[in-house]
């Protein structure tokens, strides 16, 4: 899926969050959302998934605006916000079937998918076990596991590397990697510009402001050099 935004734009009450955001994505891209506290990527990454509305502008997937495209376009998407959705009681597979059953997998079907995602996020050897006894990464990748489970063509995902050591962190990666060379467009955010040497090209937010874009070191020059400017 190939996304194309326009003008966006959101305020809560008088606060302006983001200011007419334009960007490009294509189809099997792997992209990453870069910026401090508060830049506004969380915003965006959900407006992106439909689950905010913009304040204006808007957003287009295959050439439909998401927010008038309904199920059909929402069904091809898999969006995994920063708390996690998992039920901490159940065992790791429990849970990958309980979700896969929410998004519709029945039978050989629902056996398949989760059979494929075990290996995604390389968690088969513990799926047995109960997620309360799962490390921060474990469940991370989990958490991903289940927005996995409908195969979706666009899957954005905010700080899918929180809190995790470096391990979990690669194979977080590796997993998003996999999937963008299958043909998923992949968005991601994170705070550490060292996360996202993985994407093809990634986006600076800082106030709500696109601030640059492009692929990983010529990103870093140009923050560099704002940095030195600052300094001067
Ligand atoms: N529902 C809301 N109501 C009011 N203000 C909000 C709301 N959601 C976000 N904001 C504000 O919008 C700004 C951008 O927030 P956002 O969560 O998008 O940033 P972020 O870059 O994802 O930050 P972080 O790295 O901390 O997750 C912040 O100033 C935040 O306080």
């Amino acid at each position: 899926m190939f996304i194309t935004i326009r003008n966006i734009s959101k305020k809560y009450g008088q606060k302006s969050v983001l200011n007419s955001i334009n960007l490009d994505i294509a189809q099997g891209e792997m992209f990453g959302v870069a910026g401090e506290n508060g830049a506004g990527k969380s915003t965006l990454l959900s407006i992106i998934a439909s689950v905010v509305k913009p304040s204006g502008g808007e957003v287009l997937i295959d050439g439909t605006s998401v927010h008038r495209g309904g199920a059909a376009i929402k069904k091809r998407i898999g969006y995994v916000p920063q708390e996690l959705a998992l039920y901490p009681s159940l065992r790791g597979i429990d849970n990958l079937a309980f979700w896969g059953k929410m998004c519709g997998l029945r039978g050989k079907e629902l056996v398949l998918r989760m059979d494929e995602v075990m290996d995604i996020i390389d968690l088969r050897d513990r799926i047995k076990e109960r997620v309360e006894a799962y490390s921060g990464g474990m469940k991370r990748r989990l958490n991903l596991g289940v927005a996995l489970l409908h195969r979706p063509d666009l899957l954005i995902l905010d700080e899918p590397t929180a809190g995790v050591d470096v391990r979990s962190r690669r194979q977080i990666i590796q997993a998003l990697k996999e999937m963008s060379r299958r043909g998923s467009t992949i968005l991601y955010t994170s705070h550490h510009l060292e996360e996202m040497e993985a994407c093809d090209r990634i986006g600076v937010l800082k106030g709500g402001e696109l601030l640059a874009v492009g692929v990983t070191q010529e990103v870093q020059h140009y923050l560099e050099g704002e940095q030195q400017h600052g300094k001067r």
